[in-house]
């Protein structure tokens, strides 16, 4: 794909989900920057009447509770940090309201946890309420539920977030707005390693267009700086969606023609939904560690995983869990679904392919339920 399909892709998405940054709708010291949030209104609105459908992931729960608090800084305890969410979040979503209330579009608010995406279950679940508000012509604007969120079981940042609700909706595009107005070869507040300015690269087709490329951290307001927007791509792009990352104050352009900013082919083959959640969505539940010929192979020649490849097991997975895969050097190459428990292969371990029971000779991890890392 050339920049321009990419962008013309884009430009006519059916389905899009649109990731706002903390930086383009919070302000450190005033809460929500209501005038700024209006221009993306306008913005969305208009890609909604010219026949999308945008479903909005918006952070700025925690940017937004920094003020009323008396907070001088984002806070890091995670305690604080979900004081300030649950006030910033009711007052995010009042503003996504009281905007989109301008055009007579009603909003609902969609306030996820890992575990909603990472559980298949919770997934349909999820999936069925952002179809029926897009059924019923209502704005979606998603946020992580971070009052309940752990550190442990976390999206980790809205980046990523976008990424897994484009997947989850069957979305065409993803567009990340940020206060940034592109992807630059290095820091842009910062001179490169040669003294020279970062520069804006238009358009990565694939990892290629990555080499030398230094994602660094964000600003005061924001969490996964340019690192979580590269992996977020990465993620959309094994889903088959397109990305395009711009400013937040170019909304307008980047919904319209999206001739901004930097654009992200996507792989022409999406993964499947199942590969997609082996890869992306599942929380894994222990570790397999198997030798080098079964390195070779699950990853080089795409088997499936046998009994007798293993070395190592640990955490107490059962039967239908997601797990990693590490080589000898305890790299992980792969993730899949295990066939069976932990404490079953553990008991089995070492036994030659002759000594095992017949049971066990299946494949402990199938080729069509893994996939490489
Ligand atoms: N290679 C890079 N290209 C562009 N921006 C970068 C890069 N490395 C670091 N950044 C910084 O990342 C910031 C955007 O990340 P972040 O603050 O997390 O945004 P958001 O709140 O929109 O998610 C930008 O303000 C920019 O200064
Ligand atoms: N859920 C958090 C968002 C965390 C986050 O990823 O922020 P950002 O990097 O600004 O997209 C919040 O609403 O504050």
């Amino acid at each position: 794909m050339t920049d321009s399909t990419v962008r013309t892709a884009i430009a006519q998405a059916r389905t899009i989900v649109v990731k706002i940054g903390s930086s383009a709708v919070t302000d450190l010291n005033t809460g929500i920057a209501l005038d700024r949030l209006d221009v993306l209104v306008d913005a969305l609105e208009a890609r909604m009447r010219a026949g999308s459908d945008v479903i909005v992931v918006s952070s700025g729960a925690v940017g937004a509770g920094i003020a009323p608090l008396g907070l001088k800084k984002r806070p890091t305890d995670l305690a604080t940090k979900q004081a300030a969410a649950s006030v910033g979040q009711l007052k995010l979503a009042q503003a996504w309201d009281a905007s989109f209330a301008r055009y007579d579009r009603t909003v609902g608010q969609v306030l996820l946890t890992a575990d909603d995406v990472s559980n298949r279950a919770h997934h349909a679940n999820a999936q069925r309420t952002l179809d029926r508000l897009r059924s019923l012509h209502a704005v979606a604007v998603v946020n992580e539920n971070d009052t309940v969120a752990t550190n442990e079981l976390r999206f980790g940042d809205n980046d990523r977030l976008g990424a897994l609700v484009a997947h989850l909706t069957g979305a065409d595009a993803l567009v990340l707005l940020s206060d940034v107005d592109g992807l630059y070869t290095g820091d842009p507040r910062k001179p490169g390693p040669d003294g020279q300015p970062a520069r804006m690269i238009r358009e990565v087709a694939g990892p290629e267009d990555l080499d030398g490329v230094i994602a660094g951290t964000g600003g005061d307001l924001g969490t996964g700086g340019m690192a979580s927007k590269l992996s977020a791509a990465r993620l959309a792009a094994d889903s088959g969606v397109p990305v395009l990352l711009a400013a937040a104050a170019e909304a307008g352009r980047a919904l319209t023609d999206a001739s901004v900013g930097t654009v992200f082919a996507a792989r022409p083959q999406r993964l499947s939904a199942r590969r997609f959640w082996v890869r992306h969505a599942a929380e894994t539940h222990g570790r397999v560690t198997i030798d080098a010929g079964a390195v070779q192979a699950v990853v080089g020649r795409r088997r499936s995983l046998l009994l007798p490849g293993i070395t190592a097991v640990s955490g107490g997975f059962s039967s239908g869990d997601v797990v990693e895969l590490a080589g000898p050097d305890g790299e992980v190459c792969a993730r899949g679904v295990s066939s069976y428990d932990a404490d079953d292969i553990a008991a089995v371990l070492g036994s030659s392919s002759a000594d095992l029971p017949s049971d066990f000779r299946r494949p402990v991890i199938h080729a069509d339920d893994l996939v490489r890392t």
